[in-house]
């Protein structure tokens, strides 16, 4: 019975990636039953499966098994031992530097997890320029309070979502100075009724600063994505964001180059005006991985300006699907790179 399942598993690695299906295997993913083998994913990843499926069929089909998949996203370590009721995951996207495209990224990413069928939230942290409630279309929207204490989050495109920019006047905020900002992340992310959720994406502000610093101490971060352009000076900032993250040991799944080629929304015609291939080479130098270059793309400027982010205007677009597979990348990533973190604690209802 066993040398049936090792067999299939051997079958899946040379597939699906050895890390991961050791990693799966090793957590107890799989249970051969009547010749039925159900992988309970934990993550949501139906593209990396279906392909799967498809290209070891045949040879389970030898074995005389079939493969079925569930998924339930699963509670991953975090860098602090104090975790958000209903949350699963926190994910923080930073940069070095401003205007890299990290509000871009976050809202796109956390609406393409969404769209793989995890249950998603945005907090924008960005206190010094929040985004998301213009990038969300909801530039107009309050959180409501029942209790007078905490907050309903705004729900738009499938996720639900908080942010400095809903709460006070932007020129309010910007003249906060660290322990002000610091505070007010705390409680925006404590005093909001998110629900369940298996991933929270943070926005951060950007920069390498105490801020960035003390909220990073804060909030229970499983992993961070450092968002950066290819050309040198951006690449150096995004180096200090991953000295930082090591400093608070957060471990960085990995890194986005944005911007990464311009293409040209007329004729297609592509040209590399920010450089190209730094984020590889950086992500090379730390020993991490380059998990998407995204172009420089009129159609995304356009489409979150209009709050109606590229993933949900036009899922099938090429511009889209990047970040559908960025989606899965991290997902998949984070599931190996982390071990695994206490249950969640359920949300309970007091009446
Ligand atoms: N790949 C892209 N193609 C075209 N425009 C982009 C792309 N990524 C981001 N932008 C645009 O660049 C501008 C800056 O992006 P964004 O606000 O996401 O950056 P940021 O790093 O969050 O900035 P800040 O430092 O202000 O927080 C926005 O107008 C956005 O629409």
């Amino acid at each position: 019975m066993n040398g049936k399942l090792d067999k299939a598993i051997a079958v899946l690695a040379a597939s699906g990636g050895n890390d991961l299906i050791q990693t799966l295997q090793s957590r107890g993913a799989f249970k051969l039953h009547d010749g039925v083998l159900t992988l309970r994913l934990p993550f949501y990843a139906p593209a990396w499966f279906n392909s799967l499926q498809a290209k070891t069929q045949v040879k389970l089909a030898a074995l005389g098994i079939t493969l079925h998949c569930t998924s339930q996203v699963a509670t991953l370590q975090s860098n602090i031992a104090n975790p958000i009721a209903g949350i699963k995951n926190v994910l923080v996207v930073a940069s070095g530097k401003g205007g890299v495209g990290k509000s871009t990224v976050s809202v796109n990413l956390a609406l393409a997890l969404a769209a793989k069928g995890a249950k998603v939230g945005i907090l924008d942290a960005d206190i010094y320029g929040p985004s998301m409630p213009l990038m969300l279309g909801q530039s107009d929207a309050r959180p409501e309070s029942h209790d007078g204490k905490t907050m309903l989050p705004i729900k738009a495109h499938g996720v639900v979502a908080n942010s400095i920019g809903f709460l006070v006047d932007k020129n309010d905020a910007t003249v906060w100075r660290g322990p002000m900002a610091s505070k007010a992340l705390a409680q925006i992310l404590r005093e909001t009724q998110w629900g369940e959720l298996d991933y929270l994406v943070v926005d951060m502000p950007p920069g390498t600063g105490d801020i960035q610093l003390t909220m990073a101490q804060q909030v229970p971060v499983t992993s961070a994505l450092i968002v950066t352009t290819p050309q040198n000076v951006a690449l150096a900032d995004a180096t200090k964001g991953i000295n930082m993250f090591a400093k608070v040991n957060v471990p960085v799944v990995g890194l986005v180059e944005n911007m990464s080629m311009h293409v040209c929304s007329q004729c297609g015609h592509e040209e590399a005006i920010f450089d190209q291939g730094g984020g590889v080479k950086l992500a090379d130098a730390h020993n991490s991985e380059c998990l998407a270059q995204l172009p420089l793309h009129r159609q995304y400027r356009e489409d979150t300006d209009a709050g109606t982010p590229t993933v949900t205007k036009s899922v099938d677009s090429p511009l889209s699907q990047a970040y559908l597979e960025l989606a899965e990348k991290v997902a998949i990533k984070l599931y190996v790179d982390c071990p695994l973190g206490v249950q969640t604690i359920p949300i309970v209802s007091v009446n």
